[in-house]
């Protein structure tokens, strides 16, 4: 039997409405001969985040908009749930699918709340009842509702961002397609954008292809990595984790950059990193005589306060913390250097410190990611 395409008002499942998307052997050659995308064979989990990247002319974009139907493929097929893409009109498919491009692509005439009510409307829901789900969403972004009655030109980039998601969410689709979102905002609105988009998917479960160029990016978002190289062919498909310690060739290699194993860092727990306890005082004069090139003074209520060195016990030094067992080994060692005492301070995660990650332990720790 046949099965449907039920757009975004399928029959709720446990999981949601999301669906899996498969490209089987997909090619698409332009008109003017040009292979943007070469015999492509790949799936798009349910509910997880799959991240398309590679450099400029990879075919990003082309496979993107594939899923859409924005653009057909030549040959092979693209399923949506097992359903081929090229047998549902593109109005029914595309009702399923949420599009937020770079930019935002807002309606400039358009107030915020009417922007985001677009596709509701568009669906025939009544005016109330679009602009109050408007309104929801506009909070689901991180956005003052007090936006609202403003035009896209009166919001920053980074606002008009949150609004383009809002948008692609209205109608609740169970796939979202986002062709690289962030990048035309400042790194740190960049940042709190995709830490909203991870905490936002944790909640919705979408199935999402994400498209980037910048491979950090990818790493932080996907589940999975799809790498691509000029002339559409895939050279690697793996989670963050294995593409960073195996990569599949030089060209991955090369492209995931020359800091790969810092980053491998942020996929390793601190749990196994050992600590001393016997390197905390409660007050800096405790420290005068001691054998320890540093010691940490800790407050009453067992809040890191300083490094001091026993040399110099009245100048305090900056610390560094990390959350033992639940950060990465990544921010232990950014916790490490930025104190001269090159020590990272453990704390369990209300703040209290737990213990001390010497210079030693740290070593210990790095040379067994090294050899794993
Ligand atoms: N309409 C078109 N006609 C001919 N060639 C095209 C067309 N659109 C895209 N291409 C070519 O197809 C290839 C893939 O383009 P695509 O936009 O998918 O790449 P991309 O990886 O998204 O690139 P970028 O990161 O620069 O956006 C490129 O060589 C591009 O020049």
């Amino acid at each position: 039997m046949r099965r449907s395409w039920q757009g975004g008002y399928g029959p709720a499942t446990k999981r949601g409405r999301s669906r899996v998307i498969t490209f089987d052997s997909v090619t698409k050659r332009y008109p003017d001969g040009t292979v943007a995308v070469d015999d492509l064979s790949l799936e798009a989990p349910t509910g997880q985040i799959t991240v398309f990247v590679g450099p400029s002319g990879c075919g990003k974009t082309t496979s993107l908009r594939m899923i859409n139907r924005m653009i057909d493929a030549t040959e092979g097929r693209i399923l949506l749930d097992g359903v081929e893409v090229g047998t549902i009109d593109p109005p029914t498919l595309r009702r399923g699918i949420g599009y937020v491009i770079q930019q935002a692509g807002l309606f400039p005439h358009r107030k915020i709340v009417d922007n985001v009510a677009t596709v509701p409307f568009l669906l025939g829901w009544d005016k109330k009842k679009a602009r109050d789900r408007a309104m929801e969403l506009l909070e689901v972004v991180g956005l003052d509702p007090a936006m609202a009655g403003r035009y896209p030109f009166q919001l920053s980039g980074g606002q008009q961002q949150r609004v383009g998601v809002a948008r692609a969410l209205a109608a609740d689709p169970p796939v979202l397609l986002m062709d690289e979102p962030f990048s035309a905002v400042d790194p740190i609105v960049r940042t709190s954008l995709q830490d909203e988009l991870i905490k936002l998917q944790s909640e919705l479960h979408k199935t999402i292809v994400f498209v980037t160029h910048d491979i950090d990016e990818a790493i932080k978002l996907g589940d999975r990595v799809a790498v691509l190289r000029v002339g559409g062919k895939l050279a690697q498909l793996a989670d963050p984790k294995t593409l960073l310690s195996e990569p599949a060739d030089d060209f991955v290699r090369e492209f995931l950059g020359h800091d790969r194993g810092i980053r491998r860092l942020q996929f390793i727990g601190s749990a196994g990193l050992r600590l001393r306890t016997d390197l905390t005082i409660e007050h800096e004069e405790y420290a005068i005589g001691s054998a320890e090139p540093w010691l940490l003074v800790v407050s009453p209520d067992e809040r890191p306060v300083a490094w001091v060195s026993p040399r110099r016990p009245q100048e305090r030094e900056p610390y560094g913390t990390f959350v033992h067992g639940q950060d990465s080994m990544r921010t232990a060692l950014d916790a490490a250097l930025l104190s001269p005492s090159g020590c990272a301070v453990a704390v369990d995660a209300d703040g209290k410190v737990v213990g001390v990650a010497t210079r030693e332990a740290m070593d210990e720790a790095l040379a067994e990611v090294a050899d794993g």
